[in-house]
């Protein structure tokens, strides 16, 4: 694959695209003519009246098209290469490196002079590694589904629409599907800007002996949906409990005598309104499209920074990206009356000047009156100082679990 590339379309024909590649980059790529980065002058080319000359722009375009194209085609030849430098692994799952995907992001938004936002720019990259990676078999993540739910949403920006998602029942289904390996990972909501944390989901990590991956934080924009489309026809709204929390206000002042009904999720929320002209949904846009639903309003959420945060589970821990959290599980049921148990668990953290950004009690389950402490920390555990803070804590607490160290989120 050593076609030389230049941005007029003039020059000799560059690689296709390998559906499945199999022939080595024969070379180093190529270092072609680039594209002109912003900032560089550029000479546009205008017509009579001065304008920029439309087929002398789109001949621009599409030999810049033709670069990119080759481009892609050779990472993936890399992309490969990598794959058989890991050598011959048991599944997809194993070829996966969140770590080096999270450095490639960053490296990604440093590079960045616009005009394209980093929030594109990083969408557009993570659907590259998507498919360099799905070369080897698509990952599977389980999700909270059906089809349309914000989970899918957080699937597809964290691991690319490459990846095969899989919609199941509830969020405790999604940990046994990933536990029993019928997922490679699964994607489930923990907290929420405004209404805070999941703790159903929290509690699942009780007894579970899933890791944390990964994070992905989502804008979440709630609609009223419905299958007429007007807000007179509606008697009742179904939607997830904590979407109905997240648009209370809305509903208090736009609908206020109308009947409200928790659901297992938003998109089943759709799903049911498509069957009745008084029943609207709050859901996602997505949600609307799947089930054929019109937008009646939104986005009608009360806080203008809703945003959900995710965890990404799987039954493995990865290495440092070099900018990682990492969440811990505190059981302090064997000495509960200890003084200040709390103090001399955070104490150790706090003197090797490691950030806390989160704490959350919740019962232990199995012991009345005695509690489980959920702590996320900045770091990572193989490294020092979180390293050494946690040998200090093990020391004393005797009972703590490392649930995962992975990547701050990347956008
Ligand atoms: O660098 C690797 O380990 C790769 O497999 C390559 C690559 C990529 O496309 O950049 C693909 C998938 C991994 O999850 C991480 C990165």
């Amino acid at each position: 694959m050593a076609e030389k590339r230049t941005r007029k379309g003039t020059e000799k024909p560059v690689a296709k695209t390998a559906a499945k590649p199999v022939v080595a980059p024969s070379a180093k790529p190529k270092a072609g003519k680039r594209a002109a980065k912003s900032g560089d002058a550029v000479e546009i080319p205008t017509d009579a009246q001065g304008k920029p000359d439309l087929l002398a722009v789109r001949a621009q375009i599409d030999g810049i098209d033709r670069e990119i194209q080759s481009l892609i085609a050779e990472r993936a030849l890399w992309a490969h290469q990598v794959g058989k430098a890991k050598g011959k692994l048991a599944a997809a799952v194993d070829y996966y490196r969140p770590e080096r995907e999270a450095q490639v992001l960053r490296r990604v938004i440093d590079r960045n002079e616009g005009p394209l936002a980093d929030e594109v720019l990083v969408r557009l990259f993570r659907e590259i590694m998507s498919a360099c990676l799905a070369q080897q078999e698509p990952l599977k993540v389980g999700f909270l589904g059906p089809e349309g739910t914000f989970s899918q949403q957080a699937v597809y920006k964290h691991f690319g629409h490459s990846a095969k998602a899989l919609p199941l029942t509830t969020v405790e289904e999604v940990f046994d599907e990933v536990a029993a390996g019928h997922a490679d990972f699964g994607v489930v909501p923990v907290e929420n800007s405004g209404t805070g944390t999941i703790q159903s989901t929290l509690d699942l990590f009780l007894t579970s002996p899933l890791m944390i991956c990964g994070e992905i934080e989502l804008r979440v924009h709630q609609y009223l949906l419905s299958r007429s489309g007007r807000i007179e026809d509606i008697k009742r709204v179904y939607s997830h409990a904590l979407s109905l929390v997240q648009c209370r206000a809305w509903l208090r002042e736009n609908l206020p005598g109308v009947e409200k009904h928790a659901m297992f999720s938003n998109a089943e929320a759709a799903r049911t309104a498509r069957n009745a002209d008084d029943v609207a949904a709050i859901a996602g846009e997505n949600a609307g499209q799947a089930y054929n639903l019109k937008v009646v309003a939104g986005p009608i959420e009360d806080r203008d920074d809703n945003t959900t945060r995710f965890l990404v589970i799987g039954r493995s821990a990865f290495p440092s990206s070099g900018n990682d959290r990492t969440s811990l599980l505190v059981f302090t049921v064997d000495q509960p009356h200890v003084p200040g148990v709390l103090y001399r668990i955070l104490e150790p953290l706090a003197r090797r000047g490691i950030t806390m950004n989160r704490i959350e009690s919740r019962p232990a389950h199995g012991k009345l009156w005695q509690y489980a402490f959920f702590i996320d920390v900045a770091g990572h555990a193989d490294e020092s100082p979180l390293k050494d803070a946690l040998a200090e804590i093990d020391a004393f607490a005797g009972n703590i679990r490392v649930l995962g160290s992975y990547p701050v989120a990347v956008l």
